[in-house]
């Protein structure tokens, strides 16, 4: 029997490319280049992908073999999965792979921002030493607001209320039931946070959640910060707020396009910006591959030619 072809779009470790090797006919591309993609996917019959790559139905559609689709990681914006449901194409991923790695991510980027440690580096790295200018304020006693009560999000909870932060939560959708966090609506906890982090998935719900009113809601002297998807932030009112200084400042991880070329936010200086490095720990890397691996393992099964020890 030939081995399954599975085509690895995205970086993967080595010990996940091992694993997939032991069984499978693996082909390596960058997923971002169309072209190779569409050629690569009409004999495949797997396909696995971080977040670089976009698995929409014109991917799907060259793929006439294609029985799974893993995604290393959590989130599924980038994957068509009601396209991949009505073509029987099984769609997986790695929940909780990398929820500590975003939630320790999330802490230092709230840290940085009220010490301003990446523009106050900066600046010392271009000879000045300007002290003043890069007062910050205490943590202790302010109010932080999470929005997306999840994995990460009470993964954030726990990490911040151990910096002494009154801790708000706002989810339509989760029991906020929890020790000292407080739920709130949205508007409110806009209005009262030092502190904004966004935890939710995008979808066609959340895409543009916080606009204009809502970031005018929020105090001038507050951070927003956002390691959870691009779009489900409105960059253009984010960038105009930011310029008028309401909020404070912002510390993204990710953006509507990655990369963001151009974006007029890499150029204010009340940005933090970084490339989507949330996941991006040896730790969660091998968890989602393993997670990931062994799930379209398990979807290829019948593909799969017996190893010697199972017969
Ligand atoms: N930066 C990164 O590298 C990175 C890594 C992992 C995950 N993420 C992103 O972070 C998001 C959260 O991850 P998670 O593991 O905590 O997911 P999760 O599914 O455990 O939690 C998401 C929470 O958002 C809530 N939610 C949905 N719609 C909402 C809305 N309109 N308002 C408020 N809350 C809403 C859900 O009820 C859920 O509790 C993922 O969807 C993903 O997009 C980013
Ligand atoms: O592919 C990545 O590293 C990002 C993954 C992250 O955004 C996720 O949703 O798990």
């Amino acid at each position: 029997m030939p081995s399954p072809i599975v085509i690895v779009s995205d970086a993967l470790p080595g010990e996940t490319l091992a694993v997939l090797k032991s069984a499978c006919d693996v082909r390596h591309l960058d997923g971002r280049d169309r072209k190779a993609l569409f050629a690569a996917l009409t004999d495949a019959d797997a396909l696995i992908v971080r977040s670089g790559t976009r698995v929409d139905a014109e991917v799907l559609d060259r793929a006439p073999r294609l029985r799974v689709v893993g995604r290393a990681g959590v989130g599924l914006d980038n994957v068509d999965t009601i396209t991949a449901a009505a073509r029987g194409i099984a769609v997986v991923n790695a929940p909780g792979s990398n929820t500590v790695s975003v939630a320790e991510l999330t802490v230092g980027l709230i840290v940085a921002s009220a010490r301003h440690i990446t523009a106050a580096a900066r600046s010392l790295e271009d000879g000045q030493w300007r002290r003043s200018e890069f007062a910050g304020v205490e943590l202790a006693g302010r109010t932080l607001g999470i929005v997306g009560y999840g994995r990460v999000g009470r993964q954030v909870a726990r990490r911040m209320a151990a910096f002494d932060m009154r801790v708000l939560a706002h989810d339509p959708y989760a029991d906020i039931a929890d020790g000292d966090v407080h739920a709130t609506g949205l508007d409110e906890l806009l209005a009262t946070s030092d502190v904004v982090t966004l935890h939710l998935p995008r979808t066609p719900g959340t895409a543009g959640l916080i606009g204009a009113r809502e970031l005018s809601l929020m105090k001038p002297t507050a951070y927003l910060v956002n390691t959870a998807r691009g779009g489900i932030v409105d960059e253009s009112a984010l960038t105009r707020a930011l310029r008028e200084g309401r909020p404070a400042g912002a510390a993204l991880d990710v953006f509507a396009t990655e990369p963001p070329g151009s974006s007029p936010l890499l150029a204010l200086p009340n940005v933090v910006a970084l490339p989507h490095l949330g996941a991006s720990t040896h730790d969660a890397q091998l968890r989602a591959g393993r997670e990931v691996a062994g799930k379209v393992l398990a979807e290829l099964a019948p593909l799969l030619s017996p190893s010697p020890t199972a017969v």
